[in-house]
């Protein structure tokens, strides 16, 4: 599949390098109002592309991205250390109205797949702006935050984090809610495994792993200015479920109905992902205690949209 990716800084970088070494595109392109750099990041890629399946990497124009089957918007600012996410979104809808038209003008049948932040609001607005059917825009929502909570998990407990099914929900951001409830190990409940393993998983050691995850963004910003590794792996697993129509269950970020029953709105719950985007939104088990905070955080979410128009799904 053809993959586009607007956006060229570290994110949309690391996420060409991630498709080319994961091999889960044939074809990349690279936009950015920066030519100079998207064509020094494709070339630089392109390099690495011989030691994986040999896909192929150009830097172009919005007319290059014809034929994609996805497109992922990694344009815009990021936070600065001590900068929130939410901070971002008058200057990112600024460009998501200068992007989306001309990505739908060249591609008008892709997937679009947002990460640039505050990435929930950002695919509200994505979804409005394209005027397509809100399956079809995907945010890559708390996608990494999971993969964060399991690479944790993993750590405390002393166990493979892909044999660990555990997740985040809600906002990319910090209202997310880290599921331990529901979360398990070969069908054994973490709490379980945990007494099992020797490694007791008690209040501290859930509130040391649900710091360590929330404010992981905020960590890495202060240590390096950004990040982009994580991300750029959870965006080429997006794009191989798409393109593979695996309906792979994965957190991710669409317009639809929200936790706290409002109208609907984007934020991040268990959903199958294939061919054309979200196939399915499941409703996840939590307890009480979860379930509060997942509403309290559709509330924020609520909140930063405004009276922005939504689309519907
Ligand atoms: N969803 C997630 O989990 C994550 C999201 N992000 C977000 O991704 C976004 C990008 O982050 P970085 O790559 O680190 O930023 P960056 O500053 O390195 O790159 C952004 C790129 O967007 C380009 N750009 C800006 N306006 C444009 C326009 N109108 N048309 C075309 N290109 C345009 C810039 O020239 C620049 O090359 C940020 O909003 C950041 O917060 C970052 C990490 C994780
Ligand atoms: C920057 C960002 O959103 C993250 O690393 O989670």
């Amino acid at each position: 599949m053809k993959v586009g990716i607007v956006g060229a800084g570290m994110v949309g970088a690391a996420t060409a390098n991630a498709l080319v070494l994961g091999r889960a595109a044939d074809a990349i392109v690279l936009v950015d109002i920066d030519r100079r750099r998207a064509e020094a990041e494709a070339e630089d890629v392109r390099h690495a592309s011989p030691f994986a399946g040999g896909a192929r990497l150009l830097a172009g124009d919005w007319a290059d991205l014809a034929g994609a089957g996805v497109v992922i918007i990694a344009a815009g600012v990021g936070q600065k250390p001590g900068e929130s996410r939410l901070e971002l979104l008058a200057r990112n809808e600024a460009v998501f109205e200068d992007v989306i038209p001309k990505v739908l003008e060249a591609a008008p049948d892709c997937v679009l797949l947002v990460a640039t932040n505050p990435v929930d609001v950002m695919t509200s607005v994505a979804t409005r702006i394209s005027g397509l059917p809100a399956a079809r825009v995907v945010g890559s929502g708390t996608i990494l935050d999971t993969a964060r909570f399991r690479a944790c998990l993993a750590g405390h407990l002393e166990v493979a984090p892909g044999s660990i099914h555990a997740y985040v929900l809600g906002e990319h951001g910090d209202s997310e809610v880290l599921c331990f409830s529901a979360a398990h190990i070969g069908g054994i409940p973490l709490s379980a495994f945990a007494a099992q393993a020797g490694r007791p998983l008690d209040e501290a050691a859930m509130a040391r792993i649900d710091e360590e995850v929330r404010r992981a963004a905020y960590r890495i910003i202060a240590g390096k200015g950004a990040t982009w590794y994580g991300i750029a792996a959870g965006l080429a697993r997006i794009v191989r479920a798409i393109d593979a129509d695996e309906r792979a269950l994965l957190t991710v970020s669409s317009v639809g109905a929200a936790a706290d029953g409002g109208p609907p709105l984007a934020m991040s719950l268990p959903r199958l992902v294939g061919r054309g985007g979200i196939l399915r939104t499941l409703e996840p088990r939590l307890d009480a205690r979860e379930q509060e905070l997942l509403q309290r955080s559709a509330a924020v979410l609520r909140a930063a949209v405004g009276t922005r128009p939504e689309s519907t799904p």
